[in-house]
């Protein structure tokens, strides 16, 4: 089986037509019409959730119980190991922020900042003296303006239980949300608990955001940037600390299957990682979507012959979402319709191999931001005894005449597909 996972591909039935009504798909309709389909919600009716918990809970792990914050997941994508009681990793922003009043202009830098850019910037911040409590940071850039950082401390103990510098998302446990409203100011760090550890671990943020904004104001990469009239990336936002390595059964041995993964951003990576699947390395998103698509499809056929169940994750419809361009999201659903799922239907067999197409939540362009909405689901098979009639992959579609109805949880579903398959 093949699980793609077109991440934020969903819109909010509120705001019709949607971007997966609009495009034009080809492939995916073809799917759709040997489907059995259905929506659910990534977690629950009002979670908006972070990709991370819901790749999770796709996986059929619910993200409230197993509860991992995805600074460790970043970190795991990028090879980074942590040092726990010592070392608490986060997820970090470049941004554009006015350094006097600490506004955030652009949480991304406007999507304009190279990862060559980020690489030096990241260079120069590496091993970051924090001055107080033998604090120091170290600074690793990802894709584009995504980074991860980890806090440390060689005196005292320190604790992932703190709140976020980056006011979009905020924390319920480790469970990272998207917020509906919120302030556009980097925010002060919060101990979520009155330990000593906590209190010490936003003493050494704060120390670190204030040193990062003096560092990165004036650096040379900025001065050619704001030269050439782009936004500055001269802070850094962090959010959703994790200290520790979490007990997670392995997903071989909740399945009895072996689970393979293409993905190509760091937490998707390390969603791999923790739960042992096997991963075929692809390139970053290189500018060009025909190129990365056929990469992403050769990777997919490679490991479809190696494991049992295939997940690939796509990111391209979720930026587009976030910036507010339906337009582009439009266009993303196509190309991922033309270079790869056209492509995979004809090189696989439907009696033989089953694709399931999904998201992992909506990011509607209208909202700019993730959200609770229910997303669509396909289970596509020649082998099925029964097909829903479904003619597209839409919201409206599947939710209104899927089967499998609107299944409350995203982690009530793998289990769902397989019985479906089984029958
Ligand atoms: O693009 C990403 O990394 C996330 O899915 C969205 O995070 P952002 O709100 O920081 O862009």
């Amino acid at each position: 089986m093949i699980i793609i996972v077109l991440d934020g591909v969903a819109d909010s039935l509120k705001y019709r037509p949607t971007s997966l009504e609009l495009a034009k798909t080809q492939g995916l309709n073809e799917l759709a019409r040997i489907s059995i389909g259905g929506c659910f919600y990534p977690i629950d009716d009002e979670t908006a959730p972070e990709s991370d918990a819901a790749v999770f809970s796709i996986l059929g792990y619910n993200p409230k119980e197993i509860n991992v914050g995805r600074g460790l997941l970043e970190a795991l994508g990028v090879g980074i190991e942590l040092l726990e009681g010592s070392e608490v990793a986060f997820r970090a922003n470049f941004a554009t922020i006015d350094a006097k009043t600490l506004k955030i202009i652009d949480r991304r830098v406007g999507r304009s900042l190279t990862s060559a850019e980020a690489k030096e910037l990241a260079k120069s911040l590496n091993n970051l003296n924090l001055g107080i409590y033998g604090g120091y940071a170290k600074v690793y850039s990802t894709v584009g303006h995504r980074a991860v950082v980890v806090i440390g401390s060689k005196e005292k103990r320190l604790s992932a239980n703190v709140s976020n510098t980056d006011p979009a998302y905020g924390r319920v446990g480790r469970v990272s949300i998207a917020l509906e409203k919120f302030e556009p100011f980097v925010a002060k760090c919060k101990p979520l608990d009155n330990s000593e550890e906590a209190k010490i671990t936003c003493e050494l943020v704060d120390e670190f955001t204030k040193k990062v904004i003096e560092i990165l104001d004036s650096h040379p990469i900025n001065v050619k940037r704001a030269e050439k009239s782009l936004p500055k990336a001269n802070a850094l936002l962090l959010r959703d600390a994790e200290d520790r390595y979490p007990n997670i059964k392995s997903i071989s041995t909740i399945y009895g299957k072996s689970f393979g993964i293409v993905a190509e951003m760091p937490v998707e990576k390390g969603i791999g990682k923790l739960l042992g699947m096997k991963a075929v390395e692809v390139s970053p998103p290189s500018g060009s979507i025909e190129k990365d698509l056929k990469e992403r499809l050769e990777a997919t056929l490679k490991l479809l012959n190696e494991v049992d169940v295939v997940y690939v994750h796509l990111k391209g419809p979720d930026e587009p979402g976030h910036d507010g361009n339906k337009q582009r999201k439009v266009s993303s659903i196509e190309a991922i319709d033309r270079y790869y799922i056209l492509p995979l239907i004809e090189s696989i067999d439907l009696n033989k191999i089953a694709i399931v197409v999904t998201a992992d939540h909506a990011t509607p362009p209208e909202f700019k931001a993730h959200t609770s909405d229910p997303v669509p689901l396909i289970v596509a098979s020649k082998a099925l005894k029964r097909t829903d009639g479904l003619n597209r992959f839409t919201e409206h579609e599947c939710c209104s005449k899927g089967s499998l109805g609107i299944i409350p949880h995203g982690y009530l579903v793998l289990k769902k597909i397989f019985e479906l398959l089984n029958q």
